[in-house]
């Protein structure tokens, strides 16, 4: 797979394999991304998200290749280097005992928030104001989607370089989830900072992600700008019996396959303005078709 970050990397995996026993849970996985970048990592269950994550946070040790962030491995970042990450997880446990308040005031003395990134107080407010958390509530009373809110304040207050979302809208309320898509753009776009986000909401990844990151079976199957995916992507259908003669006109066209699809469709990538009448003048009868994220999805990760 060819490493595409246009920014220098703070996050570099390189032919990571993760075991479980005899499960692979990451198979040779390896990408890298840098501060700026929006990647969505879209894989169906079980594809090695969340592991990849915990090697990523050095909750868990790769069993060979190597997770680097901030240029080191993963499992040895220092107090500083960590204050520079946020993570929002899948569900938030633990603290049960504290009021949502209370925890907001006690974690507030292990994150310092690195000031004139964004105006401190501001961003601060405006995620209080999102949240519209009832403070003097126990953590253990809160809602599914009011601790999820209560863990992603906690995430970002800090001005974190690298933020890691695993899962993070999945229990948030449409207008929640709204809402919280367009202040994480706006975090991105006000701090520059690198953001890993998990989600089986394709939509809103579409919105939001530079890049997209498609795995299966604990390996990267896919990896592309979203630019390049808007512009270059379509499925082409033909009849089946000239689905080979197709294959053969995009050979030299800078147009590549992806995937043949069980109807024998084929999924592209590179196609450009002038790709559409060059086939035209192959005499042959194509269908084409600009598939969204989970179209591609769906194919990719079959
Ligand atoms: N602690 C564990 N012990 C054994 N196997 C595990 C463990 N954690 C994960 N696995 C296995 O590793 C594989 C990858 O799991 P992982 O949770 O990373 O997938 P995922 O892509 O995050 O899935 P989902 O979308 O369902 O959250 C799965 O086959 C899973 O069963």
């Amino acid at each position: 797979m060819t490493d595409i970050a246009t920014t220098p990397a703070i996050v570099r995996l390189d032919d990571v394999v993760k075991t479980y026993g005899t499960a692979r849970a990451l198979d040779g996985m390896r990408f890298s991304f840098g501060l700026g970048e929006t990647v969505a990592l879209l894989g169906p269950n079980g594809a090695g998200k969340t592991t990849l994550i915990g090697c990523l946070l050095g909750f868990l040790l790769p069993s060979s290749g190597s997770v680097r962030v901030f240029d080191t491995e993963a499992a040895g970042l220092d107090a500083a280097q960590r204050g520079r990450i946020g993570f929002v997880p899948q569900a938030m446990t633990g603290f049960s005992g504290f009021s949502a308040g209370e925890l907001l005031d006690y974690l507030a003395h292990f994150q310092v928030p690195k000031l004139g990134r964004f105006g401190t107080a501001p961003f601060d407010a405006r995620l209080a104001d999102w949240a519209r958390l009832p403070m003097g509530t126990r953590v253990k009373s809160l809602s599914g989607g009011q601790r999820q809110r209560l863990s992603i304040i906690l995430a970002l207050r800090h001005a974190p370089d690298l933020l890691v979302l695993d899962e993070p809208v999945a229990s948030l309320d449409p207008q929640a989830r709204h809402d919280f898509m367009a202040l994480l753009a706006e975090y991105r776009d006000r701090t520059g900072a690198a953001v890993l986000i998990s989600s089986h909401i394709l939509s809103d990844l579409e919105r939001i992600a530079t890049r997209a990151v498609f795995v299966a079976h604990g390996r990267v199957v896919h990896d592309t700008p979203m630019a390049r995916f808007r512009d270059g992507t379509r499925l082409l259908r033909c009849p089946p019996e000239q689905v080979s003669a197709l294959r053969s006109a995009l050979v030299g066209s800078g147009v590549s396959v992806l995937r043949e699809t069980p109807s024998g469709a084929l999924l592209v990538d590179g196609w450009q303005p002038g790709s559409d009448s060059a086939l035209r003048a192959t005499g042959l009868v194509v269908e084409i078709d600009t598939p969204d994220l989970e179209a591609t999805f769906l194919e990719m990760t079959r």
